[in-house]
């Protein structure tokens, strides 16, 4: 219970009073519905079908046509019915699209402030976090959130059109009403049970739904190492193993939905036999009473299991919306700089001089060792700097603090003698162009892809970019930039993606150029192409390289070399090469002999 009241509380924040409107013409759809069966009653009196007893509360409805021709009456009655049908409809018509709107804008908002939340959250978060959590979040956790509002909703209208219907049963027959609603009440106490049995089956429906998700998205974005290593199988059994627990878990909830199911139909033959039975020989109702008690139960009774099946279906979609929340709490704890972080109209930084670490250690949390520690070093403008250290050494931590993603534990990153703090820190982001290793690509054009830095670029700078990069396989492209590359580029070689990304980066005009060089998809001849793009860059922007391969960076103004996050050579590349016995002449011997091999 209290986790419907959580859910109504969500939806009522986000209403207001338009829920109340909708509450209200709920009451007046039900109140419509009662009265229209009231009616029922005179037109059987005038009908002459069925005798009325003067001292009965319906009595005084067919006393209003006393005096009136039967004929007369009739068509009253008929008219006013047909009128209360109308009106009924057409009421219920505004209500479910007013639901309708609700609802979808509900679910938008949540969508909206989810997806938000995570664009706002720090790098750290959203590093530590599986991307398939946040997928399974927008789509299938939303679905639920959507179809649990909904029958919210249905909830809402059957506990309103119960309460209204109670009470005109109530003023026909108060002994009989409170019968069925002892009855009611018992039927409920046996239902928690099921409830709680329903909420532990939609948590278990949630965790297989985001290992669902999770599995899928790791199987296919590693789908060239299954394939090439043999391991159709094993990702195979995965599914298998799966679709074995979720089979489980389905037949379980339709087990439990149908038990209940058919206890209650076996408690509602039983009870309204009672209920007749009662009617007949101990309230000695009316006939005419007894049809409208008659009527009204029966139309009353399949809401009330209604209403229980609603709770039951409510009680497995709960979790998704704590899930989301959750997620919404989480990222909103992680929130780095919030709404500032899509502001466009930003300056962006222009370096001038120079960037210097000072002094600079950062630790990731839960890790008992530091990434970094007691980093120095100066970046001239327009030099390049290319950073090398076996794997582990601290590479990527470093980048990404240079890039204002990660932020120093101690010691700082200045920029033209400007400490970089929370309040530059985009400014620093909008001056630096990045080419991860993995370089991301959707699918789309060449330009597409292109302008996502620059909506407003030329075919002119288009190309410039291009050939700054040295993608000038793009021309011999049958539709040039305007060609389609396929899902994440899929159509175009690794070597050719990274260029066209470095492009991407150019575009952007970036003052700082970033660059995690690719270790396995580039062959010679590409390697040769982006060292031939970095040489082209040298001098026009400052450039900093994560190096694998020492053969790209002999032009290279300065070397860093990292080693357990410490930094133990620096200086151009014939220096480096002249410290004999040392990590960077190692680095050097053992690619030399890879090379000849
Ligand atoms: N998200 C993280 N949480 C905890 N520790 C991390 C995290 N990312 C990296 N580390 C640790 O920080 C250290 C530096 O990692 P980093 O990724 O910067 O190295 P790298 O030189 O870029 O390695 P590689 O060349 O293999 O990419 C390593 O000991 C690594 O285990």
């Amino acid at each position: 219970m209290s986790s419907l009241i959580f859910f109504a509380k969500q939806l009522y924040q986000f209403a207001g009073k338009s829920l109340f409107i909708n509450l209200f013409g709920m009451i007046v759809v039900s109140l419509l519905e009662g009265i229209g069966l009231l009616l029922l009653l005179p037109m059987l009196h005038l009908s002459n079908l069925m005798n009325v007893k003067e001292s009965t509360i319906f009595s005084g409805l067919s006393s209003i046509f006393n005096g009136v021709p039967e004929l007369y009456g009739l068509l009253m009655i008929f008219g006013v019915y047909i009128f209360l049908v109308v009106g009924h409809s057409l009421l219920k018509r505004n209500l479910t699209l007013r639901n309708v709107e609700i609802l979808v804008r509900f679910v938008n908002q949540i969508r909206l402030v989810t997806y938000k939340g995570l664009l706002e959250a720090n790098w750290l978060f959203l590093m530590r976090r599986r991307k398939s959590d946040f997928i399974n979040a927008l789509t299938d956790d939303l679905n639920r959130v959507a179809n649990g509002t909904n029958l919210l909703f249905q909830l809402f209208t059957s506990v309103i059109f119960t309460f209204v219907q109670l009470i005109i049963a109530f003023l026909l027959s108060a002994k009989i009403t409170l019968f069925v609603l002892i009855a009611g009440c018992i039927l409920a106490y046996f239902s928690k049970q099921t409830l709680k049995s329903s909420k532990i089956l939609g948590m278990q429906k949630s965790d297989l739904a985001k290992q669902y998700i999770g599995g899928l998205t790791d199987n296919f974005n590693g789908i060239k190492d299954i394939k090439s290593n043999h391991l159709e199988n094993s990702s195979y059994i995965w599914l298998k193993n799966w679709s074995e627990r979720f089979e489980q878990e389905q037949s379980e909830f339709s087990k439990l939905i149908n038990n209940s199911q058919v206890l209650y139909k076996i408690i509602s033959a039983l009870l309204i036999a009672g209920l007749i039975f009662l009617s007949i020989v101990m309230f000695k109702a009316q006939p005419g009473q007894l049809l409208l008690i008659i009527l009204i139960f029966s139309r009353l009774w399949p809401k009330l299991i209604a209403i229980q099946n609603n709770l039951q279906q409510l009680a497995t979609n709960i979790p998704s919306i704590h899930s989301i929340l959750q997620l919404q709490e989480e990222s909103k704890s992680s929130i780095e700089l919030g709404d500032a972080s899509r502001d466009t109209s930003l300056p962006s930084i222009s370096l001038q001089q120079k960037i210097e670490c000072k002094h600079m250690y950062f630790k990731y949390d839960y890790s008992s060792e530091s990434a970094l520690q007691d980093i120095n070093f100066v970046i001239k403008v327009n030099e390049m700097t290319a950073i090398i250290g076996r794997s582990g050494a601290g590479k990527s931590t470093l980048i990404d603090i240079l890039m204002g993603l990660l932020q120093p534990e101690k010691g700082g990153l200045i920029v033209d003698g400007l400490p970089i703090t929370k309040e530059n820190l985009l400014s620093l982001r909008k001056a630096t162009g990045y080419v991860p290793q993995e370089p991301f690509l959707f699918n789309g054009t060449i330009r597409d892809n292109l302008i996502l830095v620059h909506p407003q670029a030329t075919d002119d700078e288009i190309w410039e970019a291009l050939n700054f990069s040295a993608a000038d396989f793009v021309k011999k492209l049958p539709k040039g930039i305007d060609t389609y590359i396929g899902d994440r580029g899929v159509r175009l070689s690794g070597g050719e993606r990274q260029r066209i990304v470095l492009a991407r980066a150019i575009l952007k005009k970036p003052s700082i150029l970033i660059l995690d060089e690719a270790t396995s998809a580039l062959d010679s001849e590409n390697e040769a192409k982006i060292q031939e793009a970095l040489e082209q860059l040298k001098g026009k922007m400052t450039i900093i390289v994560i190096a694998h391969r020492l053969s790209t960076i002999s032009n290279a103004d300065q070397i860093i070399v990292l080693e357990e996050g410490r930094i133990i050579q620096n200086g151009a590349f014939q220096k480096l090469a002249d410290e004999k016995q040392k990590t960077f002449s190692d680095l050097l011997e053992k690619q030399m002999v890879l090379s000849k091999s």
